[in-house]
């Protein structure tokens, strides 16, 4: 079996469709089971629909018309999502009379995107003879833990997920599953974060024991920058799974930050494919790939950082001090991403303002703090970084010579990434040099 996960922009509208179902009738014989993302820019809609109800503002029929018109353009017949329109409009009107969003109601909210996209595309694929049955993922066996907005399946959802596939799924039928969407044995459905239906795929792979997973997008697989910011990356054949874990965590988002986590346990390889160029050969990321002549696989950056410092004289020669501050981080569920330390400062970055708020209280009987806002995580990665002299200075020189002042720089031993702390205004600057010293030179 092959899983075969299509992002928003593959399931866009019916001219995405029907190459997804050109791309799915090609792979038949390979028992594919699709993972399908909902019609991009729906699950914002449906997001900001709720957000507005909570506001008072009642007003379904955006997000309803919004998928109609894909529906009926896939000649669906109004019947197939009519009992989803009477549950979203009861849904807002519910959080319009109470005025409150929890992250309970916004996963919610979210779920049906993905649901309602998993059966026009089945529908649609059985009316063009490819017989298809929709699947809520639950419906398979993928119950989740309540942590609304990042769940994670319970322990043992692989077998039952298993078990599931095989006595629900008829034979010769392929079958279209929802992303992201997951649901409590309680009833209460989740998500597993924004852009997870990466994560979906692969979790669903690793409980199938898929022999591949394909994650099907709108470039031409890994690029060696994002094509949208830098015009001229180009496509990566060959990924390790740890390169693509930290470009997936440090901001590519051509690959939800988890995605690689559950392949590498069970060493599924990830195939990162573009359905607009379905005969180009993408990415494919497994635990070895062949040495590169280049010095660097690829770069990314994550925007909207927070840069925190505490400066204390105690640190001067104290034991203890760091483990009081990392405590302290600890126990308000402080995400650091970045850490540097001198005798008498520690800086660490961090991307959520409100945790960092709950611990400023410890922290500052620590020394004096200061948070800056603003910062880029600008990251170049490859697994000739550690091993190959000078390169570390070159890239900071790369970057010098564009006039980005580097603030921050982690290098550890043995990493296959080299990260800087930049300005949020530099990130343009700094990703052009970089490609062009690390990738456009001969
Ligand atoms: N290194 C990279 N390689 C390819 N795409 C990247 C990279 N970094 C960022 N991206 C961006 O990720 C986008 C694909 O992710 P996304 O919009 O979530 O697609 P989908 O709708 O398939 O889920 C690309 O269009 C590209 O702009
Ligand atoms: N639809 C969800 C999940 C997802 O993965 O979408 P995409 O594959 O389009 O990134 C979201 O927008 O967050």
């Amino acid at each position: 079996m092959i899983v075969m996960k299509f992002g928003g922009s593959s399931v866009a509208n019916r001219k995405q469709i029907e190459k997804v179902l050109a791309i799915v009738r090609g792979r038949a014989g390979r028992t594919p089971l699709v993972v399908s993302s909902a019609h991009k820019g729906m699950t914002d809609a449906l997001l900001s629909g709720a957000r507005e109800a909570a506001r008072g503002v009642y007003a379904p029929e955006r997000v309803i018309e919004r998928q109609a018109a894909i529906a009926r353009d896939l000649g669906c017949d109004d019947a197939l999502l009519a009992p989803f329109y009477e549950e979203i409009s009861a849904l807002y009107r519910g959080l319009s009379l109470v005025r409150e969003l929890s992250l309970r109601s916004l996963d919610y909210a979210a779920s049906f995107g993905e649901r309602m996209a998993v059966r026009v595309i089945a529908d649609f694929f059985t009316r063009e003879g490819l017989p298809a049955q929709a699947f809520d993922v639950w419906d398979l066996g993928f119950l989740t833990d309540a942590a609304f907005g990042s769940a994670r399946p319970l322990p043992g959802y692989e077998a039952a997920m298993q078990r599931a596939v095989r006595e629900r799924v008829p034979a010769g039928v392929v079958p279209v599953v929802t992303g992201f969407v997951g649901k409590t044995e309680a009833g209460d459905i989740t998500t597993v974060g924004r852009n997870g239906s990466d994560l979906t795929a692969t979790l669903v792979g690793a409980a199938i024991a898929a022999e591949e997973v394909e994650i099907w997008s709108d470039t031409d697989g890994v690029m060696t920058a994002d094509p949208s910011v830098v015009k001229k990356a180009r496509s990566i054949s060959e990924m390790r799974f740890d390169e693509a874990a930290e470009l997936a965590y440090f901001g590519s988002r051509v690959l939800h930050p988890s995605t690689l986590v559950p392949a590498m346990q069970k060493n599924i390889p990830v195939r990162v494919l573009n359905t607009n160029r379905p005969e180009h050969p993408g990415t494919v990321i497994r635990e070895a790939a062949p040495p590169s002549e280049l010095s660097a696989t690829s770069i990314a950056y994550k925007e909207g950082q927070l840069a925190v410092t505490i400066r204390s004289t105690r640190m001067f020669g104290a034991a203890g001090f760091l483990g009081e501050a990392f405590q302290a981080l600890g126990r308000h569920e402080v995400v650091v991403d970045m850490i540097a330390t001198s005798e008498v400062s520690v800086s660490f970055t961090t991307d959520r303002r409100e945790p960092l708020d709950r611990a400023l209280p410890d922290l500052e009987r620590l020394g004096e703090v200061r948070v800056e806002a603003g910062k880029t995580l600008m990251v170049v990665v490859g697994r000739r970084l550690a091993a190959q002299a000078g390169l570390g200075a070159a890239i900071l020189q790369a970057v010098a010579d564009a006039g980005v002042n580097v603030e921050m720089v982690s290098y550890g031993m043995k990493s296959i990434s080299l990260t800087m702390l930049v300005a949020d205004k530099d990130v343009g600057a700094a990703s052009a040099v970089l490609h062009e010293r690390l990738f456009e030179r001969a």
